[in-house]
């Protein structure tokens, strides 16, 4: 029978008076839109069973599409005292950048490359939601989803473990609620039944509902396919934001939830004038959180005399290239144009060392050439995107070693060009209901997430 797609919240799905019963409609392929037509003398005929089974049936089911479609569409006033509110991060300047921290009867969207810490991010939020109220907290559990595989309850310990304020005040793994869907289908009942089932009998203890990650099963089954194809897949993922929106209003919950990344490949830009600045293309750059740089390239490129110089943004491969060269030039040898003799030829150590000098050089020059044009954004597109209140964008650069800052290359001895290069995390809030857009360096250590101000 086709309840579960028409009412999958019902709850005549679970009720153990109608299993037989559902079970011959299955059998007899009755639908509901026959308990709807048909009267209950036709439908006990059809389905063999009893017509008073059938008759307290059909009349919950009524009942139950009345209230969906009838009496929750009619409009109605908001309650008063139904503010979002908000609870910390577990980092100060984090919740400072973010207008507060993390916002109830909201979607907050974290995306991001891998390994850029979006989970990590996660599991410190489904801590500190837990603090009390003085300590910034909402004194809440939280329901952890995840698509990819179990929950780390290892990495969860470790930032537990190394806060005392969360363990002196009660944090714990015993309050998060974890369920991991290995498909769309799995991830469809989990949203739209096991949810709210569980948020309704936690009756308020529930703050913050996690999703890590929303896209992971939609961008597989979701793909490509005819224009009608694209269409049903920009409804269905409207409807998936639409009803978690509404659990985050009904329960008073935060829903944070990761998002990945795909490409969206540079095109030539014909000509710049033609295109509006009410273009979705013009404007993706903006809601994607890509460079200034970046955005202007993809616009104006082929009116740039040398397309790359606007790109130039990255001071630090400058100071390794110039770096680089002035220790080359130190180690050439005087007449580089004539054959090396017996005896001008250098000692091994210096042999080795040109000779790693060369290959580094190549390396190097190859990193240092390459500008970076920002091309990933978030999975889902548009129509998710206009039901997140806040999107956070992890990111990972690099920026010149301690060895390059302090211009000591002359004593490195290797031939690894990542020694030149140090990891530079960023958070950028790219756009958000409760601030403006910001960003902030971070690191990721056993504590979690910390801000480096
Ligand atoms: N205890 C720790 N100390 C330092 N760094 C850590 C620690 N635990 C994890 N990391 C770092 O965090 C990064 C992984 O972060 P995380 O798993 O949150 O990424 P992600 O954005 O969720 O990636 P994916 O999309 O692949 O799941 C790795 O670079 C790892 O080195």
């Amino acid at each position: 029978m086709d309840l579960y797609d028409e009412l999958p919240q019902s709850e005549l799905l679970y009720d153990p008076a109608f299993t037989l019963l559902l079970e011959s409609c299955e059998q007899h392929q009755l639908s509901v839109v026959d308990f709807i037509t048909l009267n209950a003398r036709e439908l006990s005929r059809i389905s063999q069973r009893s017509i008073t089974d059938v008759y307290k049936f059909q009349q919950l089911l009524l009942r139950e599409l009345h209230l969906q479609y009838v009496n929750e569409n009619q409009p109605h006033l908001l309650e008063r005292g139904s503010e979002p509110k908000h609870f910390t991060t577990g980092d100060l300047a984090i919740d400072d950048i973010l207008g507060g921290g993390i916002f109830t009867k909201n979607i907050t969207e974290i995306f991001g490359e891998s390994s850029t810490g979006k989970s990590q991010f996660l599991m410190q939020l489904s801590l500190s939601v837990q603090l009390p109220l003085k300590m910034g907290g909402l004194g809440g559990k939280c329901v952890y989803i995840t698509t990819e595989g179990d929950l780390p309850t290892q990495r969860i310990e470790g930032i537990l473990s190394s806060r005392s304020e969360f363990t002196e005040s009660g944090v714990s793994q015993d309050n998060i609620f974890t369920v991991s869907c290995n498909d769309l289908e799995s991830q469809e009942h989990i949203l739209n039944v096991q949810l709210p089932v569980l948020l309704e009998r936690n009756n308020s203890a529930i703050k913050l509902v996690i999703i890590d990650s929303i896209s992971h099963h939609m961008r597989v089954e979701l793909q490509g396919g005819s224009v009608k194809e694209a269409q049903n897949n920009r409804s269905y993922v409207d409807q998936t934001a639409e009803r978690l929106l509404d659990l985050a209003n009904k329960f008073s919950v935060a829903i944070v939830v990761a998002n990945q990344v795909g490409d969206k490949p540079l095109q030539e830009v014909i000509n710049p004038y033609q295109q509006s600045i009410l273009d979705y293309e013009y404007q993706l750059g903006w809601l994607v959180g890509w460079k200034d740089s970046s955005i202007m390239y993809r616009q104006k490129q082929s009116e740039l005399i040398n397309n790359d110089d606007i790109l130039s943004d990255d001071e630090d491969s400058i100071l390794i290239e110039s770096q680089f060269q002035k220790f080359l030039e130190s180690r050439e040898p005087a007449q580089p144009n004539q054959g090396t003799t017996e005896s001008n030829k250098p000692s091994n150590t210096s042999v080795n060392s040109n000779q790693n000098a060369k290959s580094r050089s190549t390396l190097t020059i190859q990193k240092i050439r390459k500008r970076n044009i920002d091309q990933r954004i978030p999975n889902l597109g548009l129509s998710w995107a206009n039901h997140v209140s806040t999107r956070i964008l992890l990111k990972k650069t690099y920026k010149a070693s301690p060895l390059i800052q302090r211009g000591e290359i002359k004593f490195y001895e290797g031939s690894d060009v990542a020694k030149f290069w140090k990891v530079k995390r960023i958070l950028k809030v790219v756009f958000s209901t409760f601030c403006s857009s910001d960003e902030i360096t971070f690191e990721i250590i056993k504590r979690g997430i910390e801000a480096i101000t």
